[in-house]
């Protein structure tokens, strides 16, 4: 009989849940073994994903999953992923690359997904266990029922892997401008409005502004303000300064869908994991113009903390275009950059 191979919490992340800390019986969750799972978010060309659902008589039945399953003993990671996707599915995985690693426990059982974007593909992928499956294009992906694990990597594959940061402009006008070059330039479909010299009435016009304009209607618009303001212009997304995610009590306090925030040390980053936030952004992690004087993370500290990060991670502060592919062998996400796309 296959063995799945066991994790030991103490070397793995910190874990996304909320539910564990509210019932009885926490320490024990906490200290059981992670079951190892490798899932697959798999990807077409037309930008569908390829979701499974939970036969009802399993663990989180009745919940659309990414196909995947238990890592046997011996296996890597990859391996795992290989098989279960041959026997659940019947493809054959050409080419694959590491997404997010979520540990997490649920009241009875505690899981490690170990979750891959599957980029490449041989065969026509089909429910070979009598399951159901579906296509399902990215948009809209939020309509589906997940298990509680699954958050980030929704959230990982919904949010795209560039945000522009706007420098701060001297007017509306320049600062529609400035982002229309960009976006034109370096095809991009995430955009953070930060302003800090703003008043928040003139912050909120200038908003106005964007959200009316035709090139922002396709594209996700961040917020960099406070919560109430954010909820009151009904953005979709908000940011927080890490002063303002310290100062937050609970993820439900913003009514919109992405909540991110700046984080900038591990105390930061726990603060975020335990709200629950949708991103974070981890800086500096080069020198840079704009915050000159503050001391670099570095790629190896930064390595580390966004290993012990279970949601999605952004890498900022002195990248370059270029730099992206690096961040992906972090581990990381994506990048946020000002200068990098700001000309
Ligand atoms: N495959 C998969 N499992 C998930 C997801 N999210 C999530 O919490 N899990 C949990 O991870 C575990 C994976 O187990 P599985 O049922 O797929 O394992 P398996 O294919 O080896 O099945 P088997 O136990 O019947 O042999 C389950 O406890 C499941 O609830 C997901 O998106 N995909
Ligand atoms: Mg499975």
């Amino acid at each position: 009989m296959a063995v799945p191979v066991l994790l030991t919490t103490a070397s793995q992340k910190k874990c996304l849940n909320p539910d564990a800390r509210s019932i009885e019986g926490v320490s024990q969750e906490r200290n059981r073994k992670l079951i190892h799972v490798a899932a697959a978010v798999i990807e077409d060309a037309k930008g569908n994903v390829f979701l499974a659902k939970r036969p009802d008589d399993k663990h989180q039945g009745g919940l659309w999953e990414f196909p995947g399953g238990k890592v046997e003993s011996g296996e890597s990671s990859e391996t795992a992923l290989a098989r279960e996707l041959d026997e659940e599915i019947g493809i054959q995985v050409v080419q694959s690359e590491p997404l997010i690693q979520i540990p997490y426990h649920y009241p009875d059982k505690s899981v490690f997904l170990d979750v891959f974007r599957v980029t490449e593909f041989a065969g026509k992928a089909r429910g070979r266990e009598g399951q159901e499956v579906r296509w399902v294009p990215i948009s809209e992906l939020d309509s589906y029922a997940f298990p509680a694990a699954n958050k980030p990597i929704l959230n990982a594959v919904l949010l795209p892997e560039r945000l522009l940061i706007t420098p701060s402009c001297e007017t509306a006008l320049a600062c529609l401008q400035g982002i229309e070059t960009a976006l034109g330039k370096h095809d991009l479909q995430w955009v953070m409005l930060r302003q800090k010299q703003l008043t928040a009435t003139q912050f909120a016009r200038w908003v106005v502004t964007l959200q009316n304009h035709k090139m922002m209607q396709s594209k996700l618009l961040t917020l960099n303000c406070s919560v109430a303001l954010a909820n009151e212009l009904q953005a979709e997304s908000v940011h927080l300064s890490s002063e303002r995610l310290m100062a937050l009590s609970h993820r439900e306090v913003f009514t919109g869908r992405f909540l991110g925030a700046s984080c900038h040390t591990q105390e930061e980053l726990n603060q975020a994991v335990a709200l629950q936030c949708d991103y974070v952004t981890l800086s500096p992690l080069n020198n840079t113009d704009t915050h000159p004087g503050t001391e670099p993370l570095g790629w190896e500290a930064a390595k580390m903390m966004v290993s012990e990060t279970p949601l999605p991670v952004f890498l900022l502060g002195g990248m370059k275009a270029v730099d992206l592919a690096l961040v992906r062998t972090l581990g990381a996400q994506g990048m946020a950059a000002i200068n990098a796309w700001w000309t």
